[in-house]
């Protein structure tokens, strides 16, 4: 089998795998500074203003609960519908300053986005509970690019195939901090082995917003698996 081109082929030195020994199989990494921290704040404050944040609920047992985050759905106008724990979401087109940070983001990766998945976590008790972003509406291999916006917070990841057997406070769970302006980039190959999460860090008194860039099979509208 072919394997997945290699990330990152244009600039190596600029990215910093999350883990040294993991690396190689997470294919997971770290800009820090990809954003300037002015133009980060600027656009932080926009987007939690600007944007018509979504309150979904899950119904879970019987019972329903608002998800512990606000978020939002923007995509390119032929890329689909998107349908949430039976929720649907129609995508919201492209704004400049969103259109603008997708540019920037394609041109840092070399892959095409044609949307994102909007995130506000409004403190430390927001969060998103362990997944994998491996819907079939992703193909194959996705290529998922995260841009961190707002207060620092931890994000974990554990191997797929200890997802049974963990607990919370797993050892083998790698750690890694997103700080304001950052972007993570989890490339080809790391939906299918690796799950991720956000978690409750009560400490955090301030707001964060993320950004997933995704590219979606055109057409076909994309069924999000239940994620808490
Ligand atoms: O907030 C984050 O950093 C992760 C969000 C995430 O995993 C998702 O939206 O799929
Ligand atoms: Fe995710």
């Amino acid at each position: 089998m072919r394997q997945p081109e290699l990330f990152p082929a244009p600039s190596p030195e600029r990215w910093r795998p999350i883990d040294h020994d993991a690396a190689a199989e997470a294919r997971i990494f770290l800009r820090e500074a990809f954003l300037d921290p002015e133009a980060a704040t600027t656009l932080y404050a926009q987007l939690r203003d600007a944007v018509p944040w979504r309150q979904d609920e899950l119904r879970a047992y019987g019972k329903t609960h608002p998800i512990p985050r606000l978020h939002q759905w923007y995509a390119d106008d032929d890329s689909g519908t998107y349908v949430w724990s039976g929720l649907t979401m129609h995508p919201l087109p492209w704004t400049p300053p969103l259109d603008a940070l997708r540019r920037r983001v394609e041109a840092a990766t070399r892959r095409r986005f044609n949307s994102a998945l909007i995130n506000y976590y409004r403190d430390g008790r927001d969060t998103v509970g362990w997944h994998a972003d491996d819907e079939v509406e992703l193909g194959p291999a996705p290529f998922i690019a995260s841009v961190s916006l707002g207060a620092e917070r931890d994000f974990l990841l554990r191997r797929v195939a200890n997802a049974d057997t963990d607990t919370d406070t797993e050892p083998r769970h790698l750690s890694v901090a997103l700080p304001h302006g950052s972007l993570l980039v989890m490339a080809e190959g790391s939906q299918a082995r690796w799950q991720h999460t956000l978690p409750r860090r009560t400490r955090v008194t301030e707001g964060r917003i993320n950004l997933t860039f995704r590219h979606v099979s055109r057409a076909t509208p994309l069924h999000s698996k239940r994620r808490s």
